[in-house]
């Protein structure tokens, strides 16, 4: 009689990782086209400075052009897929799209963002744009469901740091709050455009009770993130990847955290952090020097995002590969991201504690359970070849 083992360390293939319920809380719609959509948007609206035109070279150039190591010049290719999204019926193309390939990629519940305000250029009004967005998510969850995926997408409302109309924006958020709309967000050029600015966005935000996330902690470091936290209040932090520069690690291995670096594990403040991203823009230098291995390490509240799923050619699934890859991350560590993930969302508590009882850990538990059921060589061959 032969007993089996279960492995020591249950490394995840890509299938599994695949099919494993991830939840992403930093995604820009804006980010997330599909080469093939915007070739056929542009060609629609009549847009004729989209540096290619073939759906494979456009998807190449948009890694590429990302690929600068400055977050400025990362930024500047928004203008190609900002430039065909200011129709309603790309609009809701778009965000329809974009639920669909998560569904796809294993994303139970998604928290994606975009600026309404540089999507009023066709003479949509910002409620419209928010209307046409939501309506593209319910469609594409639709379509998910009836390819047999289930995801739920929620809308966050971005304001551009470098312009003012984040009160505008956040008042926005509030009225389309419960429906659609689960929370706002600051983004743009980190450096020169300290959120402080918007300090009455975020005062309006609080006084409705309302949640907010800032990038911060991502091309700037320390101050940007004291400055999100301790003035401005945000609930979690765009990236907060920066957060490194506040911990010591020793050559004996034992860590220092300061006091910022200490307020952010203790408050369980979310890092919503984005590997791909971060080596396109200079923050990290390469997966396996990426600090979100120590921040796992340290129980720091991480979480694993896409950012921009076009300009770094990635999906959740491949950030989990290269995370898997250099950290050796287990099906127990990717569990371990999506309940933080869930845990840090802006939907009401019992719809995530729903989600992580119901979705994510079964899911989990299926995968783990999975090596009981693989046939072997001991179990289908015949008494002979069990020796
Ligand atoms: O990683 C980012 N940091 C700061 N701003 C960003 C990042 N990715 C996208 N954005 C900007 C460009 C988009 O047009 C805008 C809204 O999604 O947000
Ligand atoms: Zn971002």
């Amino acid at each position: 009689m032969t007993s089996q083992t279960a492995p020591k360390a249950n490394t995840p293939s890509s299938d599994q990782i695949r099919r494993a319920p991830k939840v992403l809380l930093h995604d820009h719609l804006d980010g997330g086209l599909r080469p093939g959509t915007i070739v056929e948007l542009a060609r629609e609206t009549g847009y004729s400075r989209l540096p290619e035109t073939d759906p494979d070279k456009l998807g190449v150039w948009f890694r590429e052009a990302a690929d600068s190591g400055s977050l400025e010049r990362y930024l500047e290719t928004f203008s190609h897929t900002v430039a065909v999204m200011q129709t309603r019926d790309a609009l809701v193309r778009v965000a329809a799209e974009c639920a669909v390939d998560l569904a796809e990629d294993g994303v139970v519940y998604a928290e994606v963002r975009y600026a309404p305000e540089q999507h009023l250029e066709g003479g949509l009004s910002l409620e419209e744009v928010v209307e046409a967005v939501n309506e593209g998510f319910r469609e594409g969850e639709r379509i998910a469901r009836s390819n047999g995926h289930r995801i739920r997408v929620g809308a966050l409302l971005t304001a551009m740091r470098h312009a003012a109309r984040a009160l505008e924006i956040a008042e926005l958020a509030n009225r389309y709050r419960d429906l659609g709309v689960v929370g706002f967000d600051i983004a743009g050029a980190e450096a020169g455009h300290p959120p402080t600015r918007h300090l009455d966005a975020f005062e309006y935000l609080k006084r409705e009770n309302n949640h907010f996330t800032i990038h911060a902690g991502e091309a700037f470091g320390l101050p940007s993130i004291w400055q999100a936290l301790q003035w401005c209040g945000a609930d979690r932090l765009g990236h907060g990847v920066r957060i490194i520069d506040d911990i010591q690690v020793h050559a004996d291995g034992s860590v220092k955290l300061g006091r910022l670096a200490s307020y952010v594990r203790d408050k369980r403040i979310p890092l919503e952090l984005c590997p791909s991203s971060n080596l396109q823009t200079g923050a990290a230098d390469s997966y396996a020097a990426h600090p979100i291995g120590l921040l796992r390490r340290l129980h720091f509240r991480a979480t694993v995002n896409t950012d921009n799923r076009l300009m770094s050619n990635t999906s959740m699934s491949r950030e989990f590969e290269h995370l898997v890859e250099a950290f050796g991350y287990t099906l127990d560590d990717m569990q371990w991201f999506s309940v933080n993930a869930m845990k840090s969302s802006f939907i009401p508590f019992d719809e995530r504690l729903a989600m992580i009882n119901d979705v994510i850990k079964p899911g989990y538990a299926e995968l783990k359970s999975e090596w009981l059921f693989q046939q072997t060589a001991s179990t289908s061959g015949s008494a002979a070849d069990a020796g």
